[in-house]
């Protein structure tokens, strides 16, 4: 779907893109970065809108520096910021963005109609759109991407502004571009943990350099660390502290694991191998306490960053936007 070869982009003050090279197939592709890393660069310059410096690209196959026209004609774009005229109705701007596609008037209301039902625009999107609310303004933009029936859009930072419902709607959306129309998407976003959710393949972008690029199950391996929740009982009015001590009694240590994404009586464990697993369940039920869930933790991508040793040194930036991933990512399980 999309290809790069040593891409970069300076302006006077600033290298944007250094040397990014990557491939990206057919599916829901995240890209993800701290603001300023270059994601906004990266998505004009595979639309044809902007020259890069150096290097190659090129979008299902067509060259980004000779094929601009063609590669918008089978691309959709959702720009990151608020550019949608106030005084015109959600139809009105759709089916014009649909004309300027190339479509005819009458096949222009109808994907109009269907897309932005599609996205959830119901009896408002005859009211003009300066009234709209920012969950609805970014369904516009969604809508406008999509009308013309791309093979592929490019979505920047669509969660932007929104409240935790609105985002896990917009993420649920987002996946059903893909599932329901077959077309690949690349989002950006600076939120590791959405797009953990919501991708088949992450791009981990920083200063314009790649991190990292494998599929979205690559970066979420399960560990060999194991997820223990019980009940309490009257009998022992602490069972996550019942089990801790009958397992120290055998040798294992544990921690408590309240801290972790969704997580209340829970404990961690290092699981050894099956004999573990059949340990705790024994153990569980002579205490006589309930066993809520057993499972092996899988790793998030924000903490894949937070551990992975660097090649290069990581800039203070990097580091910090690690941490604000990670939190974002607890504060996102907590919900
Ligand atoms: N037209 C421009 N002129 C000068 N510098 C620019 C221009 N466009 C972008 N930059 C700089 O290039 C870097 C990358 O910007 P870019 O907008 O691509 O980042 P981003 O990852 O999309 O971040 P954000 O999410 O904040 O938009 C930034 O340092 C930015 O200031």
């Amino acid at each position: 779907m999309i290809a790069t070869e040593s891409l970069s982009k300076r302006f006077p003050r600033v290298t944007a893109l250094d040397r990014l090279s990557m491939d990206i197939g057919p599916g829901v592709t995240g890209l993800v970065g701290a603001n300023g890393a270059g994601k906004s660069t990266l998505i004009k310059i595979l639309l044809g809108l902007s020259p890069a410096t150096e290097g190659r690209a090129s979008v299902l196959g067509l060259d980004v520096a000779t094929s601009g026209g063609e590669i918008r004609e089978r691309v959709g774009y959702m720009p990151e910021h608020d550019c949608l005229p106030p005084d015109v109705s959600a139809t009105e701007f759709v089916v014009h963005m649909a004309r300027m596609s190339g479509l005819p008037p009458t096949a222009a209301r109808e994907r109009t109609a269907d897309t932005l039902r599609h996205v959830g625009l119901y009896e408002e999107r005859y009211r003009p759109i300066g009234g709209y609310s920012t969950g609805m303004k970014q369904r516009v933009k969604l809508a406008q991407a999509l009308v013309h029936d791309p093979q592929l859009v490019f979505l920047d930072e669509p969660t932007n502004g929104l409240d935790p419902v609105g985002r896990d709607e917009m993420l649920g959306l987002i996946r059903r571009v893909h599932t329901d129309f077959g077309i690949s998407v690349l989002v950006t976003s600076h939120l590791l943990g959405e797009l953990e959710r919501t991708c088949d393949h992450v791009v981990v972008i920083d200063g314009g350099k790649l991190l990292r690029s494998s599929s979205t199950t690559d970066f979420t391996q399960t560990t060999t660390t194991l997820a223990v929740e019980v009940t309490d009982t009257d009998a022992h009015p602490d069972g996550t502290r019942a089990l801790r001590d009958a397992l120290q009694g055998h040798g294992i240590d544990t921690e408590a694991g309240g801290e972790l994404p969704g997580a209340g009586h829970t404990i961690l464990l290092t699981a050894e191998g099956e004999e573990t697993y059949d340990l705790v369940r024994d153990l569980v039920a002579d205490l006589g306490i309930g066993l809520v869930r057993m499972e092996q933790r899988r790793h998030h991508i924000a903490e894949v960053f937070k551990d992975e040793p660097q090649e290069e040194p990581v800039s203070e930036r990097a580091a910090a936007w690690a941490a604000t991933a990670a939190t974002a990512q607890q504060k996102g399980g907590e919900r």
